[in-house]
């Protein structure tokens, strides 16, 4: 069967729809791909499975075996693995919690090459976190095939990790395709393209870094900036700090203390303090609040040298943000080091919280972050929204010292990038927060801190996870640095 009659079937099958469709990522798409469908048609199952081989054959490409992206990719796997005798390997999403505790399936040896098989590519993220997982048991990858590019990043992310993406077919040749076959209408095109054209995933269309490199350079990138070289190199006291804690407590974690009793957070952070370099807080939603315990706090943050960060996530008009940062119950200024703000009311919230750290006489001991993206499924900190967010943080530098952000958005030294929804397993909760793991985000992501919250306080030994949290993080700084 031709690449063209492949994809008016996709379409009649309704695997390839045009529409208004939610992504997983909470985006709202005109046209949305559906290959879970093809199991249902035997001969289209094994149609796809050869263009993807040809695909790959046609690239000279070497693997000692295959292994198809959980779910929807696994049957299209087993059926090049068949058709061409080609061992399988099988990855598992979650890891068993009985018997072997293995993350992949089939027999390997450390060192072997593998290829990754897709159904659609978007940002890449599937294929990434099915790469970790090979590479965790040694198993290398150098290519990916997928049947159905949709040319929104997933090739760029995925050649700065180093894996080559082979398509079947781009969203661009969908679209030539159905057009030509009287299947689509001019204007449903043009809405496909203008979409594709400005939902680009790789770097939320920030241009970072090592954007635009071919592949030697980014590995020149690759080395990182050592804790005290940063430190030399930053103007900002607070900042200068922490990269002194940092280097000198070997950690770049931050624990969230995500606990409604003072008691409690006072408990678990007598234990987890020697492992962090930041304290993050939510204190309104403490019940037992009081000044003293903020004492004794501060106590723990001096024992075991430590910032405090209180995630108050200011979103309001400067003067009203001034009086929430120092007035009130909490009064925030006067014992967090850091505070984070969103950026939607507009420069001047950063002007009132600045001004309320100046009337205290705190110029230069109180730093902010803004918060660029989040890590929740859905959320709408992307883009042009991160772009503003970076040029207000460069306007500002006497007080902004950097990001709430899911991967690095500048490599000057006076910006420090912390990232939540770490865990030691990839994964969501039941209400959109979304995980990764320290290695993906200190050195794939190149974000300098990492928060953990639950991951921490829920274990039944918070002192040795927050070690094993400290470990994973520092390991993954070092071998950015080597
Ligand atoms: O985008 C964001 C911004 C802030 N957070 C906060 O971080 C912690 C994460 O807690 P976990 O238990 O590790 O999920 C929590 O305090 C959030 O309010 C975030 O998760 N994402």
């Amino acid at each position: 069967m031709s690449l063209e009659s492949l994809v008016v079937k996709l379409y009649e099958i309704e695997a390839v729809k045009f529409g208004n469709f939610t992504l997983k990522s909470g985006i709202q798409s005109p046209v949305y791909f559906d290959l879970r469908v093809i199991v249902s048609y035997p001969d289209v199952m094994v149609e796809v499975s050869e263009h993807l081989w040809k695909a790959v054959e046609a690239s000279k490409t070497e693997f000692a075996s295959v292994c198809g992206v959980p779910y929807t990719a696994l049957p299209i796997a087993t059926c090049m693995s068949t058709a061409h005798n080609v061992p399988m390997l099988i990855r598992r999403k979650e890891m068993k919690d009985y018997g072997t505790k293995k993350m992949i399936e089939g027999h390997f040896k450390k060192g072997d090459v593998c290829l990754i098989v897709e159904d659609v590519v978007t940002s890449g993220t599937s294929v990434s976190e099915t790469v970790q997982t090979l590479n965790n048991e040694g198993i290398k990858v150098k290519d990916a095939v997928v049947l159905l590019n949709r040319e929104q990043g997933g090739e760029q992310r995925l050649a700065s990790e180093g894996v080559t993406l082979h398509s079947v077919c781009k969203i661009s040749q969908v679209l030539d395709i159905l057009e030509k076959a009287k299947k689509l209408d001019r204007d449903t095109v043009q809405r496909v393209q203008d979409f594709i054209a400005s939902n680009n995933t790789f770097g939320n269309n920030i241009k970072r870094p090592a954007d635009g490199m071919g592949d030697a350079q980014q590995k020149k990138v690759k080395k990182v900036l050592t804790y005290p070289e940063r430190q030399s190199q930053c103007k900002h006291e607070v900042l200068k700090r922490l990269y002194g804690i940092m280097e000198e407590k070997k950690t770049n974690l931050c624990f969230s203390g995500d606990t409604t009793s003072f008691a409690e957070l006072l408990e678990v952070v007598e234990k987890v303090g020697p492992y962090i370099c930041i304290l993050k807080t939510h204190i309104d939603i403490i019940t037992d609040f009081t000044a003293e315990n903020i004492h004794k706090l501060k106590n723990l943050a001096s024992k075991h040298n430590f910032l405090l960060f209180e995630d108050r996530k200011f979103a309001d008009i400067g003067n009203t943000v001034k009086k929430q940062y120092s007035e009130g119950i909490y009064k925030i200024s006067e014992w967090s080091d850091i505070i984070n703000a969103h950026i939607i009311p507009g420069p001047g919230i950063i002007e009132g919280l600045k001004s309320a750290a100046g009337e205290k006489g705190l110029t230069g001991k109180r730093a902010l972050l803004l918060i660029a993206e989040m890590s929740s499924k859905g959320n709408v900190a992307t883009g042009e929204y991160t772009k503003a967010c970076v040029k207000m943080a460069e306007e500002n530098q006497d007080f902004v010292v950097g990001y709430i952000c899911q991967s690095q958005l500048s490599k000057d030294p006076n910006f420090i990038h912390m990232t939540p929804g770490v865990k030691l397993v990839e994964g969501t909760d039941s209400l959109g927060q979304q995980y990764l793991t320290p290695k993906e985000v200190i050195t794939k992501r190149n974000s300098d801190i990492i928060i953990v919250g639950r991951g921490i306080m829920n274990s039944d030994d918070p002192a040795t996870t927050a070690a094993t949290y400290q470990q994973a993080g520092y390991d993954a700084y070092l071998e950015q640095c080597s």
